[in-house]
């Protein structure tokens, strides 16, 4: 997958930018506040709905502005192989409305528009993926699911609105047919929602395991293990939501389920996650988000978008280089930014093609350099 086009209008600083990317590794420059990651998560908002920072709502939308605008375009391998395919969309978000069209018609759900364009991305904040809470690292495996397995969206859908459904009996204290049937329908969809993670979480294993001894060998074995939400080796969730009931009636929610999922990485030569520093953390985020977009690219014959902000303050010259010799022997196309090159890029000798952010505004270097 690689953009092609990326067009912003009242988007945090820029009243309106348009951006020509480059295939293989597009360097962004600029001054702090420059607009660098602006850039970034405009990407990420069109493949999450929301970006790596908040949602539209918590500052992409420029002061005084009614609504924000992005238009990306970009080429991917048609389906069956052979030419590539040149496919658009758009966003036009006010904070509580928004209006989405994708190829030229619109879009109904929020959802359909993120499933067709593919970005991971690694930023300051991704260490929360290991060492923060179950949500993000939930939001991380669906993400894949949603993207290498059809049938995983309308699973997810038909789950959440038996959530919700369930929670308002509970809140409402009407226990009876209702509540039955939406337990059924929650295990109908949760239970394979869990199947589907975990040999997921499998499938990536076989993928981190290279890339970490790559990048931190000192850590070691890794090993990935799935938390269900529920004991799914003692009970079904059918049961295990019938024997939390009473529980769940006075606290008014559903206590066990996917919903309350999680994942974690091991590494038997240390004592827990808590004693990986900083950097190992911050070294085992960027790992799973590039195993991530390994598992997309054989999937899915397209290796998604990769966003590495601040790539330079985050990571030491070595391990730069590490990240963007792995970058280079794929076929992704990259954007990083920082105030200035990453020392590491000199040591790999990439070539790369190279932007720079102004005064809101965005200026091309023209020569390609290596
Ligand atoms: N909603 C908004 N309306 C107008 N300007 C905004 C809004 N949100 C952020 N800004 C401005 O836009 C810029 C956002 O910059 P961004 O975080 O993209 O910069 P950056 O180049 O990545 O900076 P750094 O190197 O400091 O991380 C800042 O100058 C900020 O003050």
């Amino acid at each position: 997958m690689q953009i092609t086009r990326l067009d912003l209008r009242r988007f945090r600083r820029f009243d309106e930018i348009s951006l020509a990317p480059a295939p293989g590794i597009n360097l962004i420059t600029g001054a702090n506040g420059a607009g660098k990651t602006s850039l970034l998560e405009a990407m990420h908002l069109m493949a999450y709905g929301r970006s790596f920072r908040g949602r539209v709502r918590d500052g992409l939308l420029q002061a005084g502005a009614e609504a924000l605008e992005v238009f990306v375009e970009w080429r991917e391998p048609a389906a069956g192989g052979g030419e590539t395919r040149l496919r658009r969309a758009g966003l036009r978000h006010s904070g509580q409305d928004w209006v989405g069209r994708l190829d030229g018609s619109n879009v109904s759900q929020l959802g359909d528009l993120c499933a067709a364009l593919a970005v991971v991305s690694f930023e300051p904040g991704s260490h929360a993926l290991i060492t923060g809470g179950a949500e993000t690292r939930r939001r991380y495996l669906d993400w894949g699911l949603f993207h290498v397995e059809h049938e995983f969206m309308p699973l997810w859908r038909r789950y959440a609105r038996a959530l919700k459904q369930r929670n308002a009996l509970l809140k409402s204290r009407r226990i009876g047919d209702g509540l039955d049937a939406w337990e059924r329908e929650l295990a109908e969809a949760g239970e394979p929602i869990s199947r589907r993670r975990q040999l997921y979480l499998e499938d990536l294993r076989g993928l981190l395991a290279p890339l970490l001894a790559g990048l931190a060998p000192a850590l070691g074995e890794v090993e990935l293990e799935y938390l269900p939400g529920w004991r799914r080796e003692a009970v079904s969730l059918e049961d295990a939501l019938l024997l939390a009931r009473d529980r769940d009636l006075q606290s008014g929610h559903t206590s066990v389920g996917p919903h309350r999922a999680d994942w974690r990485i091991h590494f038997p030569t240390l004592p827990g996650r808590e004693a990986l520093s900083r950097g190992q953390a911050k070294l085992t985020a960027l790992s799973a988000v590039l195993a991530q977009a390994a598992h997309h690219a054989a999937s899915r014959g397209s290796w998604p978008v990769i966003v590495l902000d601040d790539l330079g303050s985050e990571l030491d010259r070595e391990h730069q280089a590490r990240v963007l010799s792995r970058l280079v022997g794929s076929d992704a196309q990259a954007f990083i930014t920082g105030t200035e090159s990453p020392p590491g890029l000199q040591k790999v000798q990439v070539p790369v093609t190279r932007f720079h952010v102004e005064h809101g505004a965005l200026v091309p270097i023209e020569t390609r350099q290596t």
